[in-house]
């Protein structure tokens, strides 16, 4: 995918430009959201919204639960940019261009990243509708060499080899826990490896049991490339997975999971997740620290 990669980063810079051109706001803070999961942007003050399909080199959403805006406002204080609707690897997009709205916060000068999905559980303590924040991935595509940062390294953003040990930033994880305990949802929330696979199936039992031993707690189908590009050029990164079911591990468990109920306990749980991301943008402190606008 080199000379793809290639051609998606030309287009950055013009489309960071364009929305600074569209939008007074400067966002700090850039919120992806996940499958059910939209309704995040609603908490937004004094919004300027964008379809994708206006956006000058932005991909576009073809999933159920993935409305396709970038919303801009103001939350707590902070400035924040918000993606209703993400992209995935199984829509057919490269990995590069999945992650495409990642260097384009770099550029409009965001500083924190927070991703958030539904995923399947496997491990027995995390139940449908809870909340696990993320602690670490295995990103299984970019095990096997499917990675966004494939092709030739953009030095602007970051290095050849980046390090990912510590890519889930601990004090915005800390911080989480303490305001789960403080909103009475604490029972609902622990810490947790999150694994991509491509989908867009969901797993065999072979595969669920084989995920199981291999450590993973949480699975899903994004994420983990966003995190990569976003830790690759420096940004802070805060993630967390909504338990949407129980991924089958058993030859005699008559259940199986799809799309809709995945839709539906992201609508059951709405106001938990508005509420511990709202507490977290507003008692994150914002260093300041990004320092690519400059050197563009
Ligand atoms: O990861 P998000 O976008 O939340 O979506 C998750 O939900 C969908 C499956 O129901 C898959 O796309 C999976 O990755
Ligand atoms: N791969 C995968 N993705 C999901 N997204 C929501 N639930 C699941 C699941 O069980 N497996």
């Amino acid at each position: 995918e080199s000379p793809e990669s290639s051609a998606v980063s030309q287009k950055q810079p013009t489309t960071a430009d364009w929305l600074m051109s569209q939008t007074r706001h400067r966002p700090q803070v850039a919120i992806i959201c996940g499958s059910g999961l939209g309704m995040l942007a609603d908490t937004l003050k004094c919004q300027d919204s964008f379809a994708y399909s206006d956006i000058p080199g932005f991909p576009q959403s073809t999933v159920q639960g993935h409305a396709g805006r970038l919303v801009f406002g103001e939350l707590k204080g902070k400035t924040c940019v918000c993606m209703q609707g993400r992209f995935h690897m199984y829509e057919g997009h490269s990995l590069c261009k999945t992650t495409f709205p990642v260097r384009v916060f770099k550029l409009l000068g965001v500083e924190t990243l927070i991703v958030t999905n539904a995923a399947g559980s496997l491990a027995d303590s995390l139940q449908p509708g809870d909340i696990m924040i993320i602690k670490d991935h295995v990103n299984f595509p970019g095990l096997v060499g499917l990675n966004p940062l494939s092709g030739p390294n953009d030095d602007k953003f970051g290095p050849r080899f980046p390090a990912m040990s510590g890519c889930y930033d601990k004090g915005l994880r800390c911080l989480a826990l303490d305001i789960a305990k403080q909103l009475g949802v604490a029972s609902l929330m622990q810490e947790g490896v999150y694994a991509m696979v491509g989908g867009p199936n969901f797993e065999t039992i072979a595969e669920a049991r084989l995920l199981h031993r291999l450590g993973v707690d949480a699975v899903g189908m994004s994420t983990a490339p966003e995190v990569v590009v976003a830790t690759h050029c420096g940004l802070r990164v805060f993630g967390l997975s909504l338990i949407t079911n129980k991924v089958v591990k058993s030859y005699e468990d008559s259940e199986s999971v799809n799309h809709e109920g995945v839709l539906e306990v992201g609508r059951l749980r709405s106001h938990t997740v508005q509420q511990l991301v709202t507490e977290l943008i507003s008692r994150m402190e914002i260093n300041n620290n990004n320092t690519i606008n400059t050197a563009v």
